[in-house]
């Protein structure tokens, strides 16, 4: 048997979409894979209610089936679905690693990522690399066509987790099919800007390079009481706020002595516009750990 942690991720960015990743330290996925002779699949844990075990719409049975490796996969959830923060990535990477290992079939972490993908495009349509990414291989990740950048960078984060499901499948279909120049030139220069935070360590760089005039606003109109849980968390000193990955998370970036005070002020906003939520206080963490080989 073998047995992984996969970290949650946050996607996107604001101004990164379906490019720009981080891994969070908390919350995980542990997820114990057994040879089989057909791959079957078992789940406890957050919301594991409202995932299916049929491989053919698990993401860990297209993780399986792309590697030619069936197993019994017995997945206890961390990271709950329809969160925003790469649920069912999470879960895809963590099946990558343990399958790859238990067939020693030899992948690298960087060959590992469109394995991993074949699993989100079950769930979203698309096989996105943006939350497998840093679920692989930790850090800050740019995932584009040639491959994957990762930065070994160390941010404080806020996730702020509604009561709301937010389907990326759903999530994507709001995504607006154009965009002006001058909304072009604004957002790409706030990633270029959010990049270099993250080579620097710089969480201020980072927070205002988040800001992306092109998808969030329509994601934004998704999630009950974002605008003021924005407002909130930035008067409460966050140096960025954006949604997390398709939503409903909200992410915050701000100094380590500020993340109680974030995360407080966001709960507070949530609360106010009547939705219950959790915060993680967080940070930029590690890949996918290997726990039992
Ligand atoms: N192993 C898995 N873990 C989480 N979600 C899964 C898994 N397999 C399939 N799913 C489905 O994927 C969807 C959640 O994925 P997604 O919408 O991308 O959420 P998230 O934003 O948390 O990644 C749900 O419909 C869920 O049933
Ligand atoms: N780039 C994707 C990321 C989806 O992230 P998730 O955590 O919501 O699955 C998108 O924005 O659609």
């Amino acid at each position: 048997m073998v047995t992984v942690r996969a970290p949650a991720t946050s996607a996107n960015l604001g101004s990164g979409f379906d490019v720009f990743g981080v891994a969070l330290d908390r919350p995980a996925d542990i997820v114990h894979v057994e040879r089989a002779d057909r791959t079957t699949i078992e789940l406890t844990g957050v919301g594991s209610q409202y995932i299916p075990t049929d491989p053919d719409r698990n993401v860990v049975g297209a993780v399986a089936e792309a590697l030619d490796a069936p197993a019994h996969i017995r997945i206890d959830k961390g990271v709950r679905p329809s969160s925003g923060l790469g649920s069912s990535a999470a879960s895809s990477a963590a099946a990558a690693v343990a399958l790859n290992e238990l067939y020693d079939r030899g992948l690298s972490r960087e060959e590992l990522v469109p394995v991993a993908a074949e699993g989100e495009a079950v769930v979203s349509g698309e096989a996105h690399a943006d939350n497998v990414a840093p679920a692989l291989l930790g850090g800050f990740t740019v995932a584009t066509d040639e491959g994957v950048t990762t930065v070994d960078a160390d941010i404080p984060l806020v996730a702020c987790l509604p009561e709301i499901a937010v389907s990326t499948r759903d999530a994507r279909r709001v995504v607006p099919s154009d965009a002006s120049i001058e909304d072009m030139v604004h957002t790409v220069g706030r990633a270029a800007t959010l990049a270099v935070g993250m080579c620097r360590r710089d969480a201020d760089l980072v927070g205002a390079g988040m800001d992306d005039r092109v998808v969030t606003p329509a994601r934004a109109e998704l999630i009950n009481g974002y605008h003021e849980v924005r407002e909130a968390a930035l008067d409460a000193g966050a140096s960025g706020v954006t949604v997390s990955g398709a939503g409903p998370s909200v992410l915050g970036v701000c100094q380590a002595a500020d993340r109680t005070r974030v995360a407080g002020a966001m709960l507070e906003a949530f609360d106010e516009a009547e939705v219950n939520a959790r915060a993680y206080k967080t940070r930029v963490g590690r890949g996918t750990e290997v726990l039992e080989p």
